[in-house]
């Protein structure tokens, strides 16, 4: 597969400075076990970024959670896309379910994010899900692509070919419940279908689809070995690090 399999971890609000650094060590002592020929990377709260970035291990990436999309101004706790590039984040999350709805993001905030994001270097992985209800109503899919064509638009064909894209279905997200692989992979390749009308055939070939929702080490391999899906965005079990790690050895059968 020419995309490289990506695992990435979203720590949300959780850890200090002193539990990520002990993470970081923990994790450092454990690399061997990170299986080559698959990218790492913890999105973790923006005070523990820099001691990450310090302390992770050369093959973890660092990616922040949230981003104000302005390059500066009178805009009191917010942290701008700049700011962090600076010291090398690489990954920045945008649109995730939860800022949509406890923070109510609009698709068109969402779009804002992700554009900065890109533009100031790093990439934007843009979430996207439906909600039980709409599940139920049977519209995941209309949901889905609706939140993809607007959270994208704008961007370059260059830009959306280095971007991620995570599918998390909300009713997924902390339940123990997760999508069958066949069904995240239905998802997948529809937003991989819409990506190249868009944006052309070689973005949708490059662009990384994840799948989120309850991802443990014993089902992450049964979503990554499906075509389109190119990795997993993962809330509690990326939270210690062995479990971090049996993802990563999980992922060895699989790339
Ligand atoms: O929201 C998620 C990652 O962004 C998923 O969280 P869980 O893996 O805890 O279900």
């Amino acid at each position: 597969m020419a995309r490289t399999p990506l695992l990435m971890g979203n720590w949300k609000m959780y850890k200090t400075v002193a539990e990520a650094r002990s993470f970081a060590e923990s994790l450092g002592q454990q690399s061997a076990a990170l299986v080559d020929g698959v990218e790492y990377a913890i999105c973790a709260p923006y005070t523990s970024l820099h001691v990450l970035r310090v302390m992770l291990p050369a093959n973890v990436k660092v990616g922040a959670q949230n981003v104000y999309p302005q390059k500066e101004g009178a805009y009191t706790g917010e942290i701008a896309p700049g700011m962090l590039a600076e010291f090398g984040t690489r990954f920045v999350l945008a649109g995730h379910s939860e800022r949509r709805m406890l923070f109510n993001e609009s698709d068109q905030m969402v779009n804002h994010k992700v554009r900065a994001i890109a533009e100031a270097g790093m990439i934007p992985v843009l979430c996207v899900g439906e909600n039980s209800s709409q599940k139920q109503d049977g519209i995941t899919k209309e949901v889905v692509t609706g939140q993809v064509q607007q959270g994208l638009d704008g961007l370059s064909q260059e830009q959306v070919a280095q971007a991620v894209i995570a599918y998390e279905p909300v009713w997924a997200i902390g339940s123990g419940k997760t999508a069958t692989p066949e069904d995240a992979q239905y998802v997948a390749s529809e937003i991989r279908a819409l990506v190249a009308d868009l944006f052309g055939a070689e973005a949708a070939a490059s662009v990384r689809i994840l799948y989120g929702g309850s991802v443990k080490p014993d089902n992450i391999a049964s979503f990554v070995r499906e075509a389109d899906i190119d990795g997993a965005l993962v809330g509690g079990a990326s939270l210690e690090p062995s479990s971090f790690v049996e993802m990563a050895q999980a992922l060895k059968g699989v790339i």
